[in-house]
C-alpha cells in the first residue's frame, strides 16, 4: 500500500484564495495590509525566497516593499531601519530574512521588531504568546504543519504526535502547536537513545533535523501520518527531506514529499500573518 500524497503547493493555494477575499475585504474597510522584507547580503536561496514573499503579496493585493541591503551593512544601520518600520504605519509585518552575516546577532535584530509586526513569530514575546496560548502571531513553517494536518482531515486531537527536533523554529513551536491542538506529544532530538522505537509509535511524525533522508521504514508505524520538514540540497542539486520519501512512502498512511509539502506553506502562512497583523489594527 502506498501512502496519500499531501501536496502542499495545492493546499498552499487554496488557503492563498481565501487570504485574497479577506484582504480585500479588509481593504474595504481602509486597511492594505503591508509587509517589509528585509534582505542582507546576496545569498541566492535566499533571495529567492525574497521574490517570492514579494511575489505572494503582489498575488493577494497586499502592499510590499523589499529592502536590500549590502553584506557589510553594520548592525546599526540594520536596527535603524527596523525602528523606522516599526512606526510606519502602512507596514503591518516587518521580515528579516534569515541566515544574517556573521557580524549581525540575529537575536539582537528579532528583538528589535515590533512584537505586533513580528509576521515570523520570532520574537521573544511571540514565542512566550505561543507557549501559554494566547493570541500570538504563530512561527510560519509550525503554522503551516498544523494547516495541514487538519485540512487532509488529520486532526492531532487525542493523537499521539511524535516531533523529531527541537530547534527554536520548528521542533519547540511545533511541538506546542500540536499540544494545543489536544495531541499527546513527545519530542525526539540527537540524545535521545530510544528514538526508532518512539518514532514507531506515532500516529503523526513531525520531522525537522536537517538530516538527509534520517527517518527510514522501520521508524514508521504503519497508517501513520509523516511530515517532513526538512529542505536538504543533494551532491546532484536535488532536494530531498530528512524522511527517505520512497522508503517511507510503502507503510505511511499518508506522507508530505520535499520539494512541494511542508515548503510552500510557509510563505502562505506568512501571508496569513500579515492579514492578520493588519486587521488587528482595527480594533
Ligand atoms: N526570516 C525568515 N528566514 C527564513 C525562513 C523564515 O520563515 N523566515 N525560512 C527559511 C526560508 N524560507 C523562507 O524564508 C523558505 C524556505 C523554503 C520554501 C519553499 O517553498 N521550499 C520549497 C522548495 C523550494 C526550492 O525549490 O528551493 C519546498 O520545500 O517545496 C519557502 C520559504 C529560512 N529563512
Ligand atoms: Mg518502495
Amino acid at each position: 500500500m502506498s501512502a496519500q500524497i499531501i501536496y502542499g503547493k495545492q493546499i498552499s493555494d487554496s488557503i492563498r484564495e481565501e487570504l485574497k477575499v479577506e484582504a480585500e475585504s479588509l481593504k474595504q474597510k481602509g486597511v492594505t495590509p503591508g509587509l517589509v522584507v528585509i534582505i542582507v547580503g546576496a545569498d541566492p536561496a535566499s533571495q529567492v525566497y525574497v521574490r517570492n514573499k514579494a511575489k505572494a503579496c503582489e498575488q493577494l493585493g497586499y502592499y510590499s516593499e523589499v529592502v536590500e541591503l549590502p553584506a557589510d551593512t553594520t548592525q546599526e544601520r540594520l536596527l535603524g531601519l527596523i525602528q523606522q518600520y516599526n512606526g510606519n504605519n502602512a507596514i503591518h509585518g516587518i521580515l528579516v530574512q534569515l541566515p544574517l552575516p556573521k557580524h549581525i546577532e540575529e537575536k539582537t535584530i528579532i528583538d528589535a521588531i515590533a512584537v505586533e509586526k513580528d509576521v515570523d513569530g520570532f520574537h521573544p514575546q511571540s514565542v512566550g504568546n505561543l507557549m501559554i496560548g494566547d493570541d500570538a502571531l504563530l512561527p510560519c513553517t509550525p503554522h503551516g504543519v498544523i494547516e495541514l494536518l487538519k485540512r487532509t482531515g488529520n486532526h492531532p486531537a487525542g493523537k499521539h504526535a511524535v516531533v523529531i527536533g527541537r530547534s527554536n523554529i520548528v521542533g519547540k513551536p511545533v511541538a506546542m502547536l500540536l499540544l494545543h491542538e489536544n495531541a499527546t506529544v513527545t519530542i525526539c532530538h540527537s540524545r535521545t537513545p530510544n528514538i526508532v522505537e518512539l518514532a514507531r509509535q506515532a500516529d503523526i511524525l513531525v520531522v525537522g533535523v536537517g538530516v538527509p533522508k534520517m527517518v527510514k521504514q522501520d521508524w514508521v508505524k504503519p497508517g501513520a501520518v509523516v511530515i517532513d520538514v526538512g529542505i536538504n540540497r543533494m551532491d546532484n542539486g536535488k532536494l530531498c527531506g530528512d524522511v527517505d520519501y520512497d522508503d517511507v512512502v510503502d507503510v505511511a498512511g499518508w506522507i508530505t514529499p520535499v520539494p512541494g509539502g511542508v515548503g510552500p506553506m510557509t510563505i502562505t502562512m506568512l501571508m496569513a500573518n500579515t492579514l492578520k497583523s493588519a486587521t488587528r489594527t482595527l480594533r
